[in-house]
């Protein structure tokens, strides 16, 4: 009696979702200084690089070992692959070629986008393709700023303001050709485009790579998320109370249309002058069905203004916190964390929007989640 049974290959099914991470950044702003010092460290050896083609990569003197087709594995250990078509489907030709044992079991894959590109739509794709999103979670967002041309590169290119609005490391570069004073207007202007991310100034690209990953929603090895990290909504409190509002039970701090006497104070088309950011804190459980309807009218009506969102929630019934995060119109989906960090259990949004005006969010919370969706 013959055996019918199919073959099953021996496969390396990762246990946890694999880590995304998007470097992005301004034409010549260091991305590829950057990944040739990681390259380098020992610790990246879990890691694939995705780069666009089109790039200048110059890692050829980093190749050693075998080279099959576009993907290749460096000195590090480190696999290293080019976008020749579309990303998504690079992304799933090296994911099975890891589960066939073709190439080493990496852990995580960085994806180096173009100078020019704008980073929401690549965050999207990467957060709503089925595929990707059950196997891979999104970690974090590294964007490069030139120290010395990033203020006139803002001023001009609304791709480059996007690429800050949605980091969550934002790596000063060449902080060698400048002198630390005259840095502060730009790193100013960067944390008022984006307060939630943790500023960096790096030299010729080295900086350790802990340094740059597991910024996202969660650490697998400790799993858990460091809120504090993440959302950074302490930053909106520090020279922000002068800005809070009590009136609807919840405080809300902004940046991004109060200048700090920084250099471009009175130029009003710089388009960062359209990106804000700010924090809505709640002091009550939220109920999770009129936070659903009351993000879900945000996304309907101003889906592609919304650059980042990032909560923590505290949600009627849960003993824990729900964290949510969102680029445009897609969100991640929602993660039930362990426990809340410390004593504070208000629910926290971050928002960062191009073109909206903060009392929107104010006025919709208000009629959504305070009044239950009685619109009257
Ligand atoms: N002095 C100095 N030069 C740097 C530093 N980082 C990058 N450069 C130089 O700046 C130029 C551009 O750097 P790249 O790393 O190629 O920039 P990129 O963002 O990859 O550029 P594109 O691929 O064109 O988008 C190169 O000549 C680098 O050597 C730095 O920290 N200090």
């Amino acid at each position: 009696m013959p055996n019918h049974k199919f073959q099953v290959h021996d496969m390396d099914i990762p246990d946890e979702p694999l880590a995304l991470s998007v470097l992005t950044g301004f034409l010549g702003s260091g991305k590829t200084t950057l990944l040739k010092q990681l390259l380098q460290h020992p610790d990246m050896d879990e890691t694939a690089v995705i780069v666009n083609e089109f790039g200048e990569i110059g890692l050829d003197h980093l190749l050693v070992e075998s080279s099959s087709e576009d993907i290749v594995l460096m000195n590090s250990g480190c696999l290293c692959c080019t976008v020749r078509g579309d990303l998504v489907e690079t992304i799933r030709k090296l994911y099975k070629k890891r589960l066939m044992k073709e190439v080493p079991a990496f852990q995580r894959i960085v994806i180096e986008t173009t100078g020019l590109a704008d980073p929401a739509p690549i965050l999207q794709t990467l957060m709503s393709d089925p595929f990707l999103s059950d196997r891979f979670r999104l970690d974090s967002v590294i964007t490069t700023v030139d120290a010395i041309h990033g203020n006139d590169t803002l001023d001009k290119q609304q791709e480059s303001v996007k690429q800050v609005a949605v980091a969550d490391r934002l790596l000063l570069t060449k902080t060698d050709l400048t002198q630390k004073n005259k840095l502060e207007g730009l790193i100013e202007r960067l944390r008022n485009l984006n307060p939630t991310a943790i500023v960096e100034e790096i030299e010729h690209g080295i900086i350790a790579p802990t340094s740059l990953f597991n910024a996202g929603l969660y650490n697998p090895e400790t799993k858990t998320l460091d809120v504090q990290k993440w959302l950074k909504a302490e930053a909106f409190d520090e020279e922000h109370d002068d800005h809070q509002h009590g009136h609807h039970g919840h405080g809300h701090h902004e940046h991004g249309h109060h200048e700090h006497g920084h250099d471009h104070k009175h130029n009003t088309n710089r388009h960062d002058d359209k990106v804000h950011a700010f924090c809505l804190t709640h002091d009550h459980p939220i109920d999770w069905e009129q936070l659903n309807s009351w993000i879900q009218m945000l996304i309907t009506l101003y889906g592609s203004n919304l650059l980042r969102i990032k909560g923590v929630l505290n949600i009627e019934g849960d003993e824990n916190p729900i964290v949510i995060h969102g680029v445009q119109h897609i969100f991640h989906p929602p993660v039930m964390l362990d426990s809340w960090p410390d004593e504070d259990h208000r629910s926290k949004i971050v928002f960062i929007v191009r073109d909206l005006k903060r009392e929107m969010f104010d006025d919709t919370f208000k009629a959504f989640i305070e009044q239950g969706g009685d619109l009257r």
